[in-house]
């Protein structure tokens, strides 16, 4: 790629489009080590687990400020706005950013956000001065309602949290990317395996965030490489301009005159 490609969202300009998770790995090293590998400038952490206090707490810190990445605290484990509005005050305190990756749950057995919940504590959260990331659905209808309540981006699940299940509404995340053209789209959740990465990037998302197929794979650190592979792979692709599928054979054997395709007749 000659000219830069870097992601801007908010006040960041990122070279990265791989977001990772910090939860569940099997020890700081690992995790340390697949921050690393993976290249992700940005990782996201929870308030309720990793509070600043506790002796775990300050060995995260220490270890994320050796890493020199960037935070994006959430607000997992939040079932109300004004919980998540709370829980996000608290972020900004102890993190020192006005980042948050707004997470409003609504239901139980698919973690699936709360989307009314969801807007009203974006709203007033970026009214407030918080740069909101807000964990959504594919619904074109909450978008717009974020991006007018001050959201700058947009965060569609692709599938419920640490199912793996990759893309559960393919059509909903198509739709999502042709009405937002310009809006910086992040998949986050459910994607569980590279391919289902890359196939995110080849629609045009601009980046992806994944946490449980990363710290639960057998060895994370090779799972964050080919993350990152995948994910470089599918945005390349996405710029290099993809073949539409078709029902119909189309001969790709050259036929005599014609060696080199249409205009470049021989
Ligand atoms: C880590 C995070 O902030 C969540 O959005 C979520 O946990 C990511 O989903 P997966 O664990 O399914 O990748």
């Amino acid at each position: 790629m000659g000219k830069s490609d870097d992601l801007v969202v908010y006040d960041a300009r990122l070279s990265s489009r791989f977001l990772l998770g910090t939860a569940r790995y099997p020890s700081p090293a690992i995790l340390a080590e697949a921050i690393r590998t993976a290249g992700a400038e940005i990782v996201t952490v929870s308030l309720r687990r990793e509070a600043g206090g506790s002796r775990a707490g300050e060995s995260f810190w220490r270890l994320i400020r050796e890493l020199g990445v960037r935070v994006l605290p959430n607000t997992a484990g939040c079932r109300t706005a004004k919980e998540a509005v709370a829980t996000a005050q608290m972020a900004r305190e102890l993190f020192g950013t006005s980042w948050i990756k707004l997470e409003v749950i609504g239901e139980e057995d698919t973690l699936q956000p709360d989307v009314f919940g969801l807007v009203e504590a974006a709203r007033i959260l970026s009214d407030d001065g918080f740069c909101v990331f807000p964990y959504t659905t594919e619904d074109l209808v909450v978008a717009e309602r974020l991006l007018d309540a001050g959201c700058r981006v947009l965060m569609p699940w692709a599938a419920p949290i640490g199912s793996g299940r990759g893309i559960n509404n393919l059509f909903g995340l198509r739709a999502l990317r042709a009405h937002f053209p310009d809006t910086p789209l992040i998949v986050d959740a459910g994607l569980g395996a590279p391919s289902q990465a890359a196939a995110v990037m080849e629609l045009g998302f601009d980046a992806a965030l994944l946490n449980t197929a990363v710290a639960r794979a057998g060895d994370p650190v090779a799972m964050a490489r080919a993350f990152s592979l995948a994910i470089e792979a599918g945005r390349a692709a996405y710029l290099s301009g993809l073949m539409e599928p078709r029902d119909m054979a189309a001969p790709s054997t050259p036929v005599l005159g014609r060696a080199f395709g249409d205009g470049f007749e021989a």
